[in-house]
């Protein structure tokens, strides 16, 4: 169903297929289904397979979806898939770069694009992915598509403030059904001109458009996976707390189901860099939007956090126009106030901190003097809010570890003086040829040039 409750509830492949709902909302499942396996003793493969059975049943057999976990972890070079390490007293990284394009993302993408080339094959149809990235996200959802003959993607990056590894990672991909686009503008522009574009009813139409963004329940619900695992690895018997670089809220979210689920969370701990919308909710109780600035963490440079919609449809009693009518204050009047009492239900789950770039460099060094660890600049935030936040020192505390230090030399050089060496199968990157078009913030130019480039 979607979060604004006004367009018809959908199955796991129409969510899947749809991305976006309708309405403008975003799908939600109807129930937060229990986590009931026994993850100490499984395969991270064999997790997933519980935990997401029943997400995507009756679309989906188990036998099925075994088949295509097992593939898409097949791809990530560590065994454990998301290993989790001791980092240093209380605190614990969760290494969710192990996947091809070395950030989170590719734990939920590697999935989700096969789940999109079965459901499309199932219906002998095709779809365009449009994706909004602030560096990660474009990357791993071209690995995801690149090559398979059902899917074409179009990528919109905001020009100049990605990594020059993000963007490479990008560019130089030379597939007949891959598109990049540097778009004049932030991430929060690319992020409207995904919806505006998704709101063109005969744009959507012409052209079957859907989304890997986390904006796709597909992706959110994939990235649950390794909160059970992670959880069961560090404390069976107990509570943990996960402390989560956040940007569009898709992360801490998947965490958040995974406790309606049942996996004993204590607190979940979201670290902002600069671009700290989230972090003044948590703490004042208001949202208000303002202007983004690029910083060393830059996949989170992000205004409109925009999974902070589902948590909202569950603290609004699931009322879905009282939902819609809360996220069109936010866009109009870039505020939204959601009163005492559900701010209280808030903070009993979630603590909020954020860090500089100064701050993020300083981590960086810190955890490499201390522990010897190169983390990259988006841990480095998730490690200085666990350590920031008041924590009960019983309780361990996972950091979500979600880009490999290579994403980000100049930045992990610059606090450490070690530049970390890309991978292998990446080391020719900085070689390679570029491909990609430029536009204005303009969704009208988009629209033609999607029509022109798609031929629909
Ligand atoms: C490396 C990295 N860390 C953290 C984030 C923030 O995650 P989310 O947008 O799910 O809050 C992103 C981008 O999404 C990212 O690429
Ligand atoms: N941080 C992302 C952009 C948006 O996040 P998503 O989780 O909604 O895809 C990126 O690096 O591209």
């Amino acid at each position: 169903m979607s979060t604004r409750g006004s367009c018809p509830a959908v199955d796991f492949s129409g969510a899947l297929l749809g991305g976006l709902a309708p309405d403008g909302g975003l799908y939600v499942p109807e129930e937060w289904p229990s986590v009931d396996v026994h993850p100490s003793v499984e395969r991270y493969t064999d997790v997933a397979v519980d935990v997401l059975s029943p997400y995507v049943a009756p679309d989906l057999g188990r036998d099925e979806l075994r088949a295509m976990v097992e593939e898409a972890y097949a791809t990530f070079t560590h065994d454990e898939v998301c290993p989790v390490r001791p980092l240093e007293d209380g605190l614990w990284l969760l290494e969710l770069y192990w996947g091809p394009t070395l950030a989170f993302k590719d734990v939920a993408l590697q999935l989700v694009g096969r789940l999109f080339d079965r459901e499309l094959a199932r219906r002998d149809e095709r779809a365009t992915i449009l994706v909004a990235t602030s560096g990660d996200t474009g990357s791993a959802a071209i690995e995801a598509c690149r090559g398979r003959d059902r899917l074409d993607i179009v990528v919109l990056h905001p020009a100049g403030r990605v990594s020059e590894v993000q963007r490479r990672q990008m560019t130089t991909v030379d597939a007949p059904n891959v598109h990049n686009v540097a778009v004049d503008g932030d991430f929060d522009a690319c992020q409207d001109l995904v919806k505006a574009s998704f709101a063109d009813a005969d744009l959507r139409r012409d052209l079957r458009l859907s989304a890997m963004n986390s904006i796709n329940w597909a992706r959110v619900m994939s990235q649950v996976v390794y909160y059970v695992t992670a959880a069961a690895a560090v404390a069976p018997d107990g509570p943990v707390s996960f402390a989560v670089p956040t940007g569009n809220f898709g992360n801490v979210l998947a965490g958040w189901v995974a406790a309606q689920g049942g996996v004993d969370v204590d607190r979940l701990i979201v670290g902002t860099n600069r671009n700290d919308i989230v972090t003044r909710w948590i703490d004042t109780g208001v949202m208000t939007t303002e202007g983004v600035e690029p910083t060393l963490s830059p996949s989170m440079d992000i205004q409109f956090s925009s999974n902070v919609e589902r948590y909202l449809w569950e603290l609004y009693g699931r009322n879905g126009s009282v939902v819609a009518e809360a996220m069109g204050e936010l866009r109009q009047r870039g505020r939204l106030d959601i009163g005492t009492a559900r701010m209280e239900r808030v903070r009993r789950m979630f603590a909020a901190a954020s860090v500089d770039d100064a701050g993020t460099l300083a981590e960086i060094r810190r955890v490499h003097e201390e522990t010897g660890r190169l983390v990259d600049p988006h841990t480095a935030v998730g490690v200085a809010a666990a350590r920031a936040v008041p924590r009960d020192a019983s309780v361990p505390c996972v950091v979500l570890s979600t880009a490999h230090p290579a994403k980000f030399p100049d930045a992990v050089e610059e606090a450490t003086g070690v530049r970390p060496p890309l991978p292998a199968h990446l080391a020719d990157l900085l070689d390679r040829p570029e491909r990609v078009e430029s536009l204005p913030d303009d969704p009208a130019v988009l629209a033609d040039h999607l029509r022109a480039t798609l031929g629909a």
